[in-house]
Order: structure tokens, then sequence, then C-alpha cells
């Protein structure tokens, strides 16, 4: 069964508009002038349950008013959306005790009383039943390890504690499904470790679905096997992140340390024919590009042996790097040839970023 399903979904916001000076002011005063804004343009995406999705884009790309629709707290402008099977806005007394929400920037909780009044509160909103309620309790507050901070208001806090608390406060009805809008926002690496962890073992063990919107690409590379890319409200990519990074990523480089003094002729003399690139970094450090479609091992089978070698290292674009070119062309088409490859690498080289076909690809593949 599906989770999540959406079909053209579309969210226009009316917005007014301010006329210049004072004249402009007065005019205003009696005729308002109002222009449309599109945040979501007609995105369509099915999420099965027990998927953990990555839901990703720039600043205004329209992550949060998508996240609003699907959790009830916007109307569509058009198009269908069924979450759980329900349609949010309509149904939505029924339909909240299935999700959980948790928005990194805004608090569930209250913020003069004790952690553990806030949960209660929740308990009677969410009508779980107070055995329900213990159990699910001391199973979550043993694993995000509450135990201390139970009695302490939420206002004294740290943001990390208070994080913690939220994605308990989430599930303490048991959702099948959780939306998390930037949970791990200003968080340090170990709070964040701590989250993605429990986030995993709550999808494995619980097969809870997760939709989760972030600006830090390592939630979406520890948490997620599928991405949802938008740019200016429309769907840029839809599919797995190995699948992105194979598309996108400009081969691997190798490293190689060797024990002697080695030229750039000796090292290039070494993989013959081979579509690769050497450079040298230093007498004895030199390193090798190899576009994405050929095996590694290819390259390091002429290389080891031939050689006395100290060290080797592979390096791999980074999916930072990947999803920011993406952003900038506005498109994830990208189906490169070899040398489109070595143009870019070399853009790459002058600090410039690779340019690709511009933004008229957007679609889902
Ligand atoms: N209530 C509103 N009224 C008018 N315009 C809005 C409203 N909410 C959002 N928008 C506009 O819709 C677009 C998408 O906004 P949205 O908040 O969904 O983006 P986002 O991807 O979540 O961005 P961010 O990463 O900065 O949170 C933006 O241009 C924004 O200005």
């Amino acid at each position: 069964m599906l989770a999540i399903d959406v079909h053209q979904l579309r969210k226009q916001f009316k917005v007014q508009k301010n006329r210049e000076g004072l004249k402009g002011a007065l005019k205003d005063l009696f005729k308002r002038e109002h222009t449309e804004v599109a945040a979501v343009k007609d995105i369509s995406f099915q999420i099965p349950q027990g998927e953990i999705c990555g839901y990703i884009g720039e600043n205004g790309a329209g992550k949060s008013t998508t996240i609003k629709m699907l959790t009830g707290i916007l109307v569509p402008t058009s198009g269908k959306l069924v979450v759980n099977g329900y349609i949010p806005y309509k149904d939505r007394e029924k339909f909240v005790h299935g999700i959980g929400v948790v928005f990194g920037q805004r608090s569930q909780l209250w913020w003069d009383i004790g952690v553990i009044e806030s949960f209660r509160l929740l308990r009677k909103v969410y009508r779980v039943s107070e055995t329900d309620f213990r159990r699910r309790l001391d199973e979550l507050v043993e694993t995000m390890q509450l135990q201390e901070l139970l009695n302490r208001p939420v206002r004294k806090l740290s943001l990390g504690q208070r994080m913690r608390c939220e994605l308990v406060a989430a599930l303490l009805h048991n959702p099948s499904i959780l939306f998390l809008d930037e949970p791990t926002i200003g968080l340090d690496i170990v709070v964040k470790t701590e989250i993605r962890e429990f986030l995993k073992r709550l999808n494995r063990e619980q097969g809870t679905t997760i939709l989760l919107t972030t600006h830090d690409l390592q939630d979406i590379e520890a948490l997620c096997s599928r991405v949802i890319m938008l740019d200016d409200g429309r769907i840029i990519y839809d599919g797995g992140l190995d699948e992105l990074k194979s598309r996108w990523g400009k081969g691997r480089e190798v490293q190689f340390q060797f024990t002697d003094a080695v030229s750039l002729q000796a090292v290039a003399a070494m993989t013959g024919e081979l579509a690769v690139r050497w450079s040298l970094e230093n007498d004895v450090t030199a390193k090798v590009w190899i576009p994405r479609e050929m095996n590694v091992s290819e390259v390091l089978s002429r290389v080891v042996g031939q050689r006395d070698i100290s060290d080797i290292k592979i390096f791999e674009t980074n999916t930072d790097e990947i999803v920011r070119e993406i952003y900038q062309s506005g498109s994830a088409e990208a189906p490169r040839d070899l040398s489109a490859l070595t143009d870019d690498l070399e853009a790459t080289d002058q600090k410039e970023p690779a340019k690709v076909g511009s933004g008229s690809g957007a679609g889902q593949p």
C-alpha cells in the first residue's frame, strides 16, 4: 500500500502587491492588487509504506509548502493527494492519528512546563490509552535517553535535548508516517548521528515511513535510499541516491604515493591506451582521474606490480558537490559523454561550476 500518493499537486498563494510611493499607498487603501505565487507546480510522486525518502531543494523551492499540504495544514489549489488512506485537509481528525510531524524550527512542546507534562497533554490530544502511552513512553525514553530531562521545562533544554524530546512527542501515538522538516538543523554531529541512528532503527523495526526535508545531505546519505529533488516548485529528480551519484558523479580519482620519484610520462605509460588522466602532485605522488564507466580495478591492476606503492587513496565526487551543481543548473538530466566529463573536470579544476544543459528537462526520470 502507498503511504503517500500525490498527483498533479499545486499550491498558489495570493500575495498582496504594494504600490510605490504615497499615492500608491493611498490607492492600496481603496483597492488592493494581488499577484499569484505558485509555490508547488503540479507535482506527482508516490511513496510506498516503509520507505525513507529525502525531499530536498534550495530555499524557496517549495518543500515546506508540500509538507504542509501533506500534513493537512494547507489546502492544495489543485491536484490530488492521499496520505495514509486519507485526504489530509478533509479528514483531519482521523488523519492526524496516523502521522507524526517534527518541524526543526518550531516546537510542539509547551515551553514552560516539564517535558513529561507536554507528553501527557499530547496523550490526551491523540487519545492514546494510559497503558499504550506508558509502554511507548518507556521505550522511547530509554532509546532517546531522556530520563534526566523529563521533569525539566522545555525552555531549559539545549537544542539537541529539545529535538530528542520533539521526536518522542511526535511518536507517542505510534504514527505510521513521520514527516520531518529539518530535524537536525543546528545540531552538533553527535546529536545528529544519534537522531539518524534512532530514525533508522524506527524504520527498520516498526516500518515507519519517513519523509525527510533537509539541507544537510549527510542526513540523506545516512537515511534515504530515494531522494526527490525540487526546484522552483517542480520535481527535477526522483530516484535513488546511488543513481544520482552515478549519473552526475565525475568519475573517481585515485591518488598513488610511490616509494620512488616518478614522472608524468612514466605514470601515464603504465595505463597506456586507457582513457584516464594523470597529474603529478609532487615527486612521489600522482593522481589519476578515472571516468565513471571504467572500473577502478582496471587501472589499479596496471599500476600495482609495476612500481612500489606506499599508499593509495580513492576519491569520489561527494553528494554535496553533485547536488550543488544540479541546483545551479536547474535540471537533474545529465546525459553526459566522456568529453563533457573531461570538460567539467577542467572547469572544476579552475574552480568554476560545471555547466550542463539548462533547466528545460524538468520532470521525473
Ligand atoms: N503563506 C505564503 N504566502 C505567500 N507565499 C508563500 C507562502 N508560503 C510560502 N510562500 C512562497 O512559496 C515559495 C516556496 O516556499 P517554501 O517555504 O515552501 O520553500 P522551502 O523549499 O520550504 O524553502 P526553505 O528551504 O527556505 O524552507 C517561496 O517563494 C515562498 O516565498
